[in-house]
């Protein structure tokens, strides 16, 4: 708050104008601020598609809530998202059963395109004359205590200065701004990827345009040591995504071993991909990487912040990378809010209320990656579903499995842990119960 008791007006740099940079700016033009948001590839909106990057994603409660306060969860649920309602689980033979998220309430996750999203959020930003935004524009030095940028701007090849008030890196996973923030004593960082990678492949929609699957589903192909899912998208098409290690794909190496591959383990999504589609697709592109990373604090004194993957990026096994990014902004707009812009109160407090949370997704992502190979096989993940289905239906109120916690709800993602490890100790208790009345009734009986 200036002097004069009125806001002052920060010029703030976003370093990244991929989906959470942009929303970022967004929520921060709202707020009356001097934005300029440097992204450092083309305005996606003149682009096609980026490899390596997912086509589409899944929306849930997190990231509509940060899209609903910046007016835009309307448009995108009504004109754009595909609503997901349940999962279809795809066995070997090819036979599907599907599982509803959550029958009573209808609950669902929608499908978006990654770059229709991103180009939606950018265009609304053309709506505030305080943000600016300059793409072709990398970052390749930063002094975060002095708020000093240098941009490469990969047009003219010239290099751009740049002072801010406050500096947010919305860089992504491989993030720049912070690189400069790991130069800070009591930094801590962790990294790790995954054995597996992924490879995106395409399920056309049918010559009349339909979709060749049902449309409002989740498509699950749980194999162990690998899975694949199919997400819808608005042209009636599927992007498939084959989770598989690294080495798996390496032993993929011809038209013959591929279609052995897919014969035994996708046998129904061959018709559906087409052979040609999948060889060229298959074999004509190679699989990315996953990487996990773990970082804190968020800030630099009251200077600089990192967001989105910037902060932390997980294993997409949740489906909750994009939704923690927007989450993130939700958050730091609420404590813009209740500091009335004071960034020496809202930096430090939002890195130390939010790596908990952000720690928490990061496990239960990797969590899931690991048990994913074993939950579809070992009969007590199916016990454990279905106990815990039916303690929902029971007790809806009271006992919300994990799964929904994280995806239908608000809950911080640290209380959906703990959530979960208090539900633990209680069906252990009722299983011990269980076991005890067992025991009684065969003594009693054989007595
Ligand atoms: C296979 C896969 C599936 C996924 N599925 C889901 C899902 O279903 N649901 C979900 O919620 N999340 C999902 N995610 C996660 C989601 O994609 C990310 O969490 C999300 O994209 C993070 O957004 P971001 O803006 O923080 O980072 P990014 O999307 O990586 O954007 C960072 C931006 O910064 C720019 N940039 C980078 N370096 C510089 C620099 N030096 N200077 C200037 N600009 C720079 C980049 O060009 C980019 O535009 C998935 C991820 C993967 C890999
Ligand atoms: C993109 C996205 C959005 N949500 N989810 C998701 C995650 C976990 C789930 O449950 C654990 C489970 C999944 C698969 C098999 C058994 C149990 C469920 C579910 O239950 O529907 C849904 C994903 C996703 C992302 C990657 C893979 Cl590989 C995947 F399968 C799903």
């Amino acid at each position: 708050m200036a002097e004069n008791g009125l806001k002052k007006k920060l010029n703030i740099a976003v370093v990244g104008g991929g989906l959470v940079g942009s929303l970022e700016a967004l929520y921060l033009a709202k707020r009356g601020h001097n934005v300029s948001l440097y992204e450092y590839r083309e305005d996606i909106r003149n682009t096609p598609q980026v490899r390596g990057r997912s086509i589409n994603l899944a929306l849930s409660v997190r990231g509509r809530t940060a899209l609903k306060d910046v007016g835009l969860e309307d448009h995108i649920i009504q004109n754009h998202g595909i609503p997901m309602k349940a999962r279809m689980i795809h066995r070997t033979d090819g036979s599907t059963y599907e599982i509803p998220y959550d029958a009573r309430t209808n609950q669902c996750i929608y499908s978006v395109g990654r770059n229709y999203l991103n180009g939606l959020v950018l265009k609304e930003t053309e709506n505030y004359t305080n943000v600016e935004k300059h793409f072709n524009h990398k970052l390749i030095e930063a002094n975060l205590q002095k708020g000093a940028l240098t941009f490469l701007n990969t047009d003219t090849k010239g290099t751009v200065q740049v002072n801010a008030d406050l500096i947010i890196g919305a860089d992504g996973a491989f993030s720049a701004v912070r690189k400069a923030m790991m130069k800070q004593p009591l930094f801590d960082y962790s990294q790790k990827y995954i054995e597996h990678g992924y490879l995106e492949l395409c399920i056309p929609p049918t010559e009349d345009g339909q979709f060749q699957m049902p449309a409002n589903y989740l498509h699950i192909w749980p194999r162990g040591n690998f899975m694949m899912i199919a997400l819808p998208n608005q042209d009636c098409s599927w992007t498939v995504t084959l989770f598989m290690p690294f080495q798996n794909f390496k032993a993929i190496d011809s038209e013959e071993t591929l279609l052995d591959f897919f014969t035994k383990y996708f046998p129904d999504s061959i018709p559906l991909i087409g052979r040609k589609r999948l060889v060229e697709d298959f074999l004509g592109g190679s699989p990315s990487p996953l990487l996990a990373v773990k970082c804190r604090p968020y800030n630099v004194a009251d200077k600089a912040l990192i967001i989105g993957d910037a902060a932390h990026a997980v294993v997409p096994f949740y489906g909750q990378g994009m939704n923690a990014g927007f989450e993130d902004c939700t958050l730091l707009d609420r404590l813009f809010q209740y500091h009335h812009d004071d960034l020496a109160k809202i930096l430090p407090e939002f890195s130390e209320t939010r790596w908990r949370d952000t720690f928490a997704i990061s496990d239960l992502a990797m969590y899931n990656y690991i048990e994913m190979r074993d939950l579809v096989t070992r009969p007590s993940y199916l016990v454990r579903k279905a106990m815990d289905d039916f303690l929902f239906w029971l007790l809806p109120g009271v006992w919300v499995p994990l799964y929904n916690s994280v995806t239908f709800t608000t809950m911080p993602y640290s209380h959906c842990v703990k959530n979960r490890e208090w539900q633990n100790t209680v069906l252990l208790y009722l299983f011990y119960f269980i076991i005890f009345c067992v025991f009684v009734g065969v003594w009693s009986y054989l007595r």
